[in-house]
């Protein structure tokens, strides 16, 4: 299929009761490729009418998709990842178009993405509950679980499909409905994510999409409305903090997946080969656009020429380019602004006394391209180890012992995940257990895994996606009290 057959095949309206339809008032906006910085296609612009339908369909739709057999609402899971995985080349293409990622990753995305909903079928028929005696034997005391009703779910642009999956997944399984309100850089993806969940035999009503150019258009009325129960949100700590807010007057449920500034751990007893490939895994994997992203590389004084080295080796050999081209393993960053943080990030540090050892500059020509960056000689005053870079740019200090490594590490107000290499088990542990993060990777540069609870303390958030933990987060605990006569 054509990349214009790819586009012209999503639907570009907003979705509510099972139906598309033109936003409120008639407008659309532009979808733009990074790659070329040229519009794809136009999509429906959601307004507060639109979202404030969306919620009636939700609650509408709340009682008899909770009362569904929870072994139908897996079968349409699975559904759904099976019609994911067949069209992997398909949503790939499309998810590179409005995203700009290399198609590796954006195929790499789609399994992810896809495993999600497989995960949570089979979490569907697994929800716990408990029966027990109370101490003094009068009562029995019967617990449930219960969907915890019609959830507002906003996803990011960076994984249009995987951070949709990861929070419409345990939603369906839970029996709870929803509204979607995707990016407005990367409406396309969730778009057929809907049409594809819909074609799984999801019933109208149950999953409600509305895309916008004004996040707060949609949130508000929505999280304004006391019967959305619960609220998911991936983003950046700066939104996070002002939707916290917007939750507490009608207490909704919240999870709140926001920033990271991931230390990246080399000891000097580390293999050296499997701490370079797992940093640039931890760094390049989606562009360096991922809060899992490396953003402080922490290397032993007795080895950090050497680490640096051969990770600028490395950086300066992966091949840059438009996304849908054979062999590129950098695409375009999604847009110009983005570009311009991270190039004022690296001018900071320059000027404060770094040297970038490969890259240093955006890419020639149209798109928002900046190349692979390893930065040494980083100074503690430069920004880009406090700031979340969100982009390929590598800034290497160094540690004297173990004590200083987990000082620099932790030296940040988020806590989202931290890498350690050591060949030292001991160390491994202690330094995992030290570090302030809810997820750490040991000889890995990859920690994400559908099966896997994932999130963060302090300013990355809190509660957790995936794993057993993810659908809980989609449930309220109910507790019967049972009294005995005799
Ligand atoms: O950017 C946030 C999520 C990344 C992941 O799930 O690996």
């Amino acid at each position: 299929m054509s990349e214009r057959d790819i586009i012209d095949r999503v639907p570009k309206q907003v979705f509510v009761d099972g139906a598309w339809r033109a936003s409120s008032d008639g407008s659309v906006f532009g979808v733009d490729d990074p790659g070329t910085e040229s519009t794809l296609c136009e999509v429906a612009d959601g307004q507060a009418d639109d979202a404030k339908a969306a919620v009636e369909a939700a609650v509408e739709a709340q009682e008899e998709w909770a009362a569904t057999p929870p072994r139908q609402r897996g079968e349409i899971l699975r559904r759904a990842w099976q019609l994911m995985t067949d069209r992997t080349d398909e949503l790939a293409t499309l998810m590179t178009l409005e995203m700009g990622k290399s198609l590796t990753e954006s195929r790499a995305e789609v399994a992810y993405a896809a495993d999600y909903f497989r995960w949570f079928s089979e979490e569907a028929v697994r929800i716990d509950g408990d029966y027990s005696r109370t101490p003094d034997g009068k009562a029995r005391m019967i617990v449930t679980r219960q969907p915890v009703g019609p959830c507002l779910l906003i996803t990011p642009w960076n994984f249009p499909l995987a951070m949709g999956t990861r929070k419409i997944g345990p939603a369906v399984a839970a029996g709870c409905t929803m509204i979607v309100k995707p990016a407005q850089l990367t409406p396309l993806s969730m778009l057929a994510l809907a049409d594809l969940l819909t074609e799984a035999g999801l019933p109208g009503g149950v999953l409600n999409v509305v895309p916008s150019t004004s996040a707060s258009r949609v949130v508000n009325p929505v999280l304004a409305d006391p019967r959305i129960r619960k609220m998911s949100f991936t983003g950046s700590t700066e939104v996070g903090r002002k939707l916290v807010e917007q939750c507490a007057p009608n207490l909704q449920r919240m999870s709140m997946e926001l920033g990271g500034n991931a230390a990246f751990l080399v000891f000097e007893d580390a293999d050296l080969d499997a701490a370079v490939e797992g940093a640039v895994t931890a760094k390049m994997r989606n562009n360096g656009e991922s809060c899992v992203a490396a953003n402080r590389f922490l290397v032993h004084t007795s080895i950090a020429e050497e680490f640096t080295r051969r990770l600028t080796d490395r950086m300066a050999g992966l091949r840059m380019g438009h996304g849908t081209e054979p062999d590129v393993v950098v695409g375009p960053l999604v847009n110009d602004g983005q570009r311009a943080k991270v190039s004022e990030l690296v001018e900071d540090a320059v000027s404060r006394g770094a040297r970038a050892t490969t890259g240093g500059e955006p890419g020639d020509g149209a798109g928002y391209f900046y190349r692979p960056t390893v930065l040494a000689d980083v100074g503690d005053d430069a920004r880009i180890l406090r700031e979340e870079v969100f982009g390929p740019v590598a800034p290497v200090t160094t540690f004297a012992d173990e004590d200083e490594a987990l000082a620099g590490a932790n030296d940040t107000e988020y806590g989202l995940v931290g890498y350690v290499f050591t060949r030292d088990l001991e160390r491994a542990v202690r330094v995992g257990e030290g570090l302030a993060t809810g997820m750490v990777g040991i000889n890995t540069g990859l920690v994400s895994n559908t099966s896997a609870p994932f999130g963060g303390v302090k300013a990355s958030g809190f509660g957790r996606e995936g794993g057993h933990e993810g659908i809980t987060e989609y449930l309220d605990t109910k507790y019967l009290s049972l009294a005995l006569r005799s």
